[in-house]
Formats: structure tokens, C-alpha cells, sequence
């Protein structure tokens, strides 16, 4: 699958411009500020339907503007697929394959396989259990059609349970069998979930602890782990045994809403104890491993992204990465660097076609 052309229409800093991309390596060079990972971020949206930095549409139409459309054309199985998508303020987003209007959103996820490594990814490490539980359902979901819809169900009954206890609170009653029924779905979703998560991962693990042993020097024991409740008991018990904190915190304090990651090195947390650099391995390793998992579901190559490529990598590691292009285990790149010569300095190194696109401040409002 290959990304041919994308334009842009006042989508961040640009207000219209148009790029024409190579079937393998393009590298967006300019200085800080200039739009290298805006760029990245409109072909994020495109297979996406969100940008991975903002998730607040109207954020990402440029200032002073009411709308922003990012239109790409495709080559997916000898075939041209133009996907668009626009947002108008105060509007609901639109994402078109081939002039059609999806329904929803889920039915575009998996169609444009990609994985997007950047700086923005240490928050994987750094912030609570929703952004890993987000990386997983993402990358799951890129493989399983039904499991964000599930997902989305899941987080509905949550919300009206929610709902539900907060209004046995304030009117001071309480109906068991109401709350029953929301049990009773809780159960079957979050079972399906659970499931879901426990079989990716039994996959995923592996080829993430491979990963972060061929980009790493050191010899330093990895471990991801899931940790959910739902891995010993069954959710419709845990829901019983939480009732009493449940209604006093009139809200569900159990289920796969609740469910983390937990990253270690040598046994100990690797938040606190991970060096800076083993950090930036675990975060490329759990990346390349997303990558490596979709593409064996998919059946398809995805797009790479790679955000500021050398935030996270030495040169020498950025080599053993592009490498992978020539080896035929990745399809179309796509890097972002502050400098030009240091970029072309290791994608010259390979035998596979390349293309540098140069950014200045000027080509941001002006069509190329
Ligand atoms: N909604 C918006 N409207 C207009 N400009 C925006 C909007 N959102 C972001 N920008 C601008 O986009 C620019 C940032 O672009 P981007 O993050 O892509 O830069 P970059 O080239 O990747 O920089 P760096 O090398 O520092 O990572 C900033 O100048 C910012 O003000």
C-alpha cells in the first residue's frame, strides 16, 4: 500500500498545498516550527479518522478558518483508493473512500494500515492506564473490525450504569435489578474484551521482547505484562464483590475500563528505573512490534511514520531502521528531521529510492 499524493487544505499551518510522495522513503526536512509533523499527522488522520497529537477537531483546522479537508490518494491492491477527510467547525467529521461517506469511523479502521513512532509516544510510559489501554484497542482494532464497536457498546453501559448509580445517590433509593441488566451486558462485552486483549497480547509480547533485543545493546531483561481483574475472576462477581464502593463512588470501579500494561526492566517499574535511552528501546520495540502485528494480520505493509526521528534514536539505530526498508520488511517511510544532510546522509546509505521534501515557512500558504 502505498500513499501516493496528499493535499492539504487549511489543515494546521498550511493553508493549500500538495505533495507528491516516493514508493519508499520520504523525508520532510525543515526547521522547528515549520509543519514536518503536521504533514505527518494529516496522513495519521487519513487512516485514523483523529490526529494522534490533537484530538480536538477544531484544533486542527488552521486559525482564522472554518473548515480543513486532507485528501490522499492511494495504491492498495493495484488499485487507486482516494480517502478524504474534512471537518468543519461546529460540524461533525467526514471521512470519504472513493466519494462514498463512511457511516462510521470504525468501518475505515484497518483499510489504511499504519503505525506513527514519535517523541509524543514517551507518554505510553509516563501518563495513567488510558493511554495504554488506548495503544493496545488501537492496534487491536486495526485488525479486528468488530472489536471497536464492541468496545464502544462496552463504554455506553459503563457510562449509563454510571448514570444509574449517581441517580440511586441523589434520590436516595436503590433498585438491584435495574443495575442488573447493566451487569448482565458489562459481563458479555467485557468478557469479549478481556478475551480480545489477553489473545492479542499472548502474540504481541513476544515479538515486542525480539524487537527490543535487536534495537538495544543491552542484554537487560524486558517484560510487558497485562494486568486486569477479569484475568482471575469473571466481571459479573467483581461486580457484586464492588457494589458497596460502586455506590458510594457512583461510579463502576471495576471491569476492562480499568485494565493497564505494566512495563518493566529487570523486574522493576521502567518509569522509574529505565535509563533515558532504555526508555526511547522499550518505546521503538513496542512500536516495531504494532508494526510487525498488523502487518501479519493485515496481510498488508503499513505506512511508518517516523516523528523526529533522531529524538528517539542514534544514528546508528536509525540506520538499522531504515535498513529494515531495504530488507523488504517495511513499505512506504515516512521520516520527519530538523536536518536535511543528516537524513539523506543515512537513507543514501541504502539501495532503495528516496525523496527529500524540503519545508520553508514560504510553501505553507501557497499551492506548490
Ligand atoms: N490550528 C492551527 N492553525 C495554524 N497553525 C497551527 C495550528 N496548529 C498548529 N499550528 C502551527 O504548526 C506549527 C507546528 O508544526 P509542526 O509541529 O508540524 O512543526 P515541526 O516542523 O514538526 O517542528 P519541530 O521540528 O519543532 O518538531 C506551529 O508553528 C504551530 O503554530
Amino acid at each position: 500500500m502505498i500513499l501516493k499524493s496528499l493535499s492539504l487544505i487549511n489543515y494546521k499551518n498550511f493553508e493549500a498545498i500538495n505533495f507528491e510522495f516516493d514508493d519508499k522513503i520520504n523525508c520532510l526536512v525543515g526547521n522547528n516550527g515549520v509543519g514536518k509533523t503536521n504533514i505527518l499527522d494529516a496522513i495519521y488522520h487519513l487512516s485514523f479518522g483523529k490526529s494522534y497529537f490533537n484530538p480536538i477537531t477544531s484544533q486542527n483546522i488552521k486559525h482564522n478558518t472554518d473548515f480543513f479537508v486532507v485528501d490522499g490518494l492511494y495504491q492498495k491492491d493495484n488499485r487507486d483508493e482516494k480517502v478524504i477527510v474534512s471537518a468543519k467547525r461546529g460540524q461533525k467529521k467526514v471521512i470519504k473512500r472513493n466519494g462514498k461517506v463512511y457511516d462510521t469511523f470504525s468501518e475505515h479502521i484497518g483499510f489504511l494500515p499504519l503505525v506513527i513512532i514519535s517523541p509524543a509516544d514517551r507518554d505510553l510510559i509516563t501518563e495513567g492506564s488510558d493511554t495504554r489501554r488506548k495503544f493496545i484497542d488501537g492496534v487491536i482494532s486495526q485488525s479486528d473490525q468488530t472489536y471497536l464497536s464492541i468496545l464502544l457498546k462496552y463504554a455506553k453501559i459503563v457510562s449509563q450504569r454510571n448514570a444509574l448509580l449517581k441517580y440511586f445517590a441523589v434520590n436516595n433509593t436503590f433498585d438491584p435489578t435495574q443495575l442488573d441488566i447493566y451487569n448482565q451486558q458489562l459481563n458479555e462485552y467485557g468478557s469479549s474484551i478481556h478475551k480480545k486483549r489477553a489473545d492479542f497480547l499472548e502474540i504481541f509480547i513476544p515479538i515486542f521482547i525480539d524487537r527490543y533485543h535487536a534495537i538495544s545493546s543491552g542484554k537487560e531483561k524486558v517484560s510487558l505484562t497485562y494486568q486486569s481483574k477479569l484475568s482471575d475472576t469473571d466481571l459479573l462477581t467483581l461486580l457484586e464483590q464492588n457494589l458497596g464502593k460502586d455506590r458510594m463512588l457512583q461510579y463502576t470501579s471495576v471491569g476492562v475500563h480499568k485494565d493497564d500494561l505494566s512495563f518493566e526492566i529487570e523486574g522493576y517499574p521502567i518509569k522509574k528505573f529505565g535509563s533515558q535511552g532504555q526508555q526511547k528501546s522499550f518505546l521503538i520495540a513496542l512500536k516495531l512490534a504494532q508494526f510487525d502485528f498488523i502487518k501479519k494480520q493485515s496481510k498488508v505493509n503499513p505506512i511508518l511514520l517516523l516523528d523526529d526521528i533522531f529524538d528517539k534514536l542514534d544514528e546508528k539505530r536509525v540506520e538499522h531502521i531504515i535498513k529494515l526498508v531495504d530488507d523488504q520488511i517495511f513499505g512506504q517511510l515516512f521520516i520527519s528531521d530538523t536536518h536535511a544532510d543528516r537524513t539523506e546522509g543515512v537513507v543514501k546509505k541504502i539501495s532503495q529510492s528516496y525523496k527529500i521534501i524540503k519545508l520553508d515557512p514560504t510553501i505553507t500558504t501557497q499551492e506548490e
